[in-house]
């Protein structure tokens, strides 16, 4: 194999690179049912950037518990740190002051056991979908056996059946987004990060994500933390929506949704709950941001 293409696909695997830790398989407070799940905590978090044309603080005085399990949405204008505190949880950054916990440890560097989806699914367009979502299982040593069967489940639960021969070329933007998303669950990690996994897409496949992602949330009960720039994604997905200020990033109200784990997209987005929530998120938004 090219050596470039050998680095590449280390890459590619890396972002939702080993083995959790007994903390880390602590029972899963959350609506699903499957995999340990592991808490995050962020404690009094500053983070600045110097270099010598700026000094920028990016984030202060974040502070936020997320439980085993649960699924937590950060909005807030552009600019104003949400990739830079995912960063930070997945071992990416480090703090200026403050500390960052992962099930109950402290993260000193790049956390391999996560899961990370990006805006754009990052796929190698030499391998097919489901050699894609197994390079996940390579890089980590997987028994074959185990890690086949957790593809096929995975492909299944997100409409994949039928391409898993096909190239990432052969495959419309929320086919390739989902690929990402298998890959990124096929080790079964403790934590999910998405930085706005579907902000690429279409308003019809975007939809037709959200129910899968809450489907395959309460099926693996893993910890999600969601980076987004919709309101609705954000309500309908969510236990609670975090919402930030602009830069420096503070924590200016976090919002409990109050719906039921099981959440039906045009039902939900009809209910009290939603509305009231989605309608505190403006509010606290203002006209600074947010698509919808
Ligand atoms: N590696 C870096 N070096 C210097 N400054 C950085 C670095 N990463 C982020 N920043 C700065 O930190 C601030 C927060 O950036 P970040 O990407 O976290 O924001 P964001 O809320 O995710 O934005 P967006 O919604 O536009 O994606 C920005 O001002 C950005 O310029």
């Amino acid at each position: 194999m090219p050596k470039g293409r050998a680095t590449s696909e280390r890459a590619a695997a890396e972002e939702a690179p080993a083995e959790r830790t007994s903390a880390e398989r602590a029972p899963t407070a959350g609506a699903g049912a499957g995999v340990g799940a592991a808490s995050v905590q962020l404690d009094d978090v500053q983070v600045r950037f110097r270099s010598k044309k700026r000094d920028v603080t990016a984030l202060s005085d974040i502070s936020l518990d997320v439980s085993p399990g649960e699924f937590v949405a950060i909005v807030g204008p552009s600019g104003c740190g949400k990739s830079t505190l995912l960063k930070l949880v997945a071992g990416l950054l480090t703090a200026s002051s403050g500390e960052v916990l992962l099930g109950g440890e402290r993260v000193k560097g790049p956390r391999h056991d996560i899961g990370y989806v990006f805006q754009r699914a990052a796929l190698l367009e030499w391998r097919s979908a489901l050699r894609n979502i197994l390079l996940q299982a390579e890089m980590r040593r997987m028994p074959a056996a185990r890690a086949r069967a957790r593809a096929d489940e995975l492909i299944r639960m997100t409409g994949l059946t039928g391409f898993e021969d096909a190239y990432p070329h052969e495959l419309s933007g929320g086919m390739q987004q989902r690929v990402a998303l298998c890959r990124a669950l096929l080790h079964e990690p403790p934590v999910l990060l998405m930085d706005e996994p579907f902000g690429a897409l279409d308003a019809l496949t975007r939809e037709q994500l959200n129910t899968e992602l809450n489907r395959i949330w309460r099926t693996t009960g893993t910890t999600v933390l969601l980076v987004t720039h919709s309101i609705s994604e954000a309500v309908y997905l969510a236990d609670r929506v975090v919402v930030m200020s602009p830069r420096p990033g503070t924590i200016t109200e976090i919002i409990e949704v109050g719906l039921p784990a099981e959440r039906d997209y045009g039902e939900t987005l009809g209910r009290p709950e939603f509305r009231a929530a989605a309608a505190r998120i403006r509010e606290l938004l203002g006209a600074v941001s947010a698509q919808d």
